[in-house]
């Protein structure tokens, strides 16, 4: 049975009626704090009787201590492998909710309900599910695709600006990646003020969809879509460390995004002109994440354990071009260090 991917002010009935077919044995649906307050009142009357829980909100909360107490929660409440699972929130919940359902019991299923624009947009579709582990980011987790995705933009009505801006870097990736057309589009986009998310949504899940359903497992292409990660997720995992100076996702990425299309540029890959462009639609949505010279070195050191790499060889993806990425590009870590360099400099 194809997996169902709804996107739009259907997709709560769409959900409902997905429930109601497939009949799970019993139904438990997992929130934080923040979503249990804003978006469970939403979703709540559309389906019939379950259990929910509610768990921490925050990067710092996606541990495997964590899916501990939603393994013990859905245990005792005796789920069997015919009950569904659905994980209402950011990418947080629906990494850490869809690597507990997969684990739970060897796999139960699944739905999935991202209620951040980072989570509509990238993370609550692909498969990719996980959590944090000794400070590097989803080091833990496995490819398991959820039973239903259901993207309601009308959940973005509470969601903090900084939250929606964070989604955004994602949005301007996937242009990055693979729509040159679609970029250029966002160079006048003004995230805080667009009344109606449906469309900007439905176009990068498609762009996302389209280069999962080549590469499922990431053996290749689905590697395009970690472009601004090696530098990116450093930068955030270093940050988690720095008391006082977490940075968002997106945020992160957002570097990233300008660190890489340096490298591109410094491999002859891209004309400086693009990167230019690059700078100038990122700078437009987010302030610098400020860091010294001296800690590029730390920052750069996570690259080590990108799930990218192969043995000692970092393998970035870059940019030929703008609309057109790049997979297997080893560089560095003094590249990664230097490209931190050059994002500070600017
Ligand atoms: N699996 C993937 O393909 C993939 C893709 C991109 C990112 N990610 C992961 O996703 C995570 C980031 O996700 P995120 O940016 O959604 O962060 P998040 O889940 O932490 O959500 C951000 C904040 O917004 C709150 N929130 C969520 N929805 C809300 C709403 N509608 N109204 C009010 N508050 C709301 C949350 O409680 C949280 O405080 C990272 O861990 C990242 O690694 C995964
Ligand atoms: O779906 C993918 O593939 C991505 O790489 C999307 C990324 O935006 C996302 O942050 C993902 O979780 C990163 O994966 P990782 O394998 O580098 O942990
Ligand atoms: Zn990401």
């Amino acid at each position: 049975m194809k997996n169902s991917l709804v996107i739009g002010p259907e997709a709560l009935p769409a959900l409902a009626d997905f429930v109601r077919q497939r009949a799970p044995s019993r139904l438990f649906v997992l929130a934080d704090t923040n979503t249990a307050r804003d978006c469970y009142p939403l979703l709540a009357p559309h389906l019939p009787a379950h259990e929910q829980l509610t768990i921490a909100a925050g990067e710092e909360y996606k541990t495997l201590a964590t899916c501990g107490q939603v393994w013990a929660w859905l245990t005792q409440h005796q789920a069997d492998r015919h009950a569904l699972l659905v994980c209402l929130g950011g990418g947080v919940v629906t990494d850490l909710g869809g690597f507990c359902a997969a684990t739970y019991k060897r796999g139960v299923a699944c739905a999935v309900l991202p209620t951040t624009l980072l989570a509509q947009v990238d993370a609550g579709v692909g498969g990719k599910t996980g959590v944090d582990f000794e400070g590097f980011k989803n080091h833990i987790g496995v490819f398991q695709e959820p039973a239903g995705v259901f993207i309601d933009p009308g959940f973005l009505a509470t969601l903090p600006p900084a939250e929606l801006r964070s989604g955004y870097a994602e949005i301007i990736k996937h242009a990055l990646i693979a729509d040159a057309a679609a970029f250029a589009d966002l160079g006048g986009l003004d995230a805080a003020a667009v009344a109606d998310w449906t469309p900007i949504i439905r176009h990068s899940v498609a762009l996302k969809e389209q280069i999962v359903a080549l590469d499922p497992h990431e053996a290749g292409p689905r590697k395009l879509l970690n472009f601004g990660h090696t530098v990116g997720h450093a930068l955030e995992s270093y940050l988690l460390t720095q008391a006082g100076r977490e940075v968002r996702h997106g945020e992160a990425v957002a570097a990233g995004l300008i660190c890489e299309s340096w490298l591109s540029v410094q491999r002859g890959l891209l004309p400086a002109a693009e990167l230019a462009e690059v700078q100038e639609v990122v700078g437009a949505a987010f302030g610098k994440i400020s860091f010294i010279t001296l800690e590029t070195e730390a920052i750069a050191a996570y690259a080590v354990q990108d799930k990218k790499n192969r043995g000692d060889v970092i393998n970035c993806t870059l940019l030929r071009g703008l609309g057109h990425g790049v997979f297997d590009q080893p560089i560095t870590l003094a590249e990664v260090a230097a490209s931190l360099q050059y994002y500070n400099s600017i």
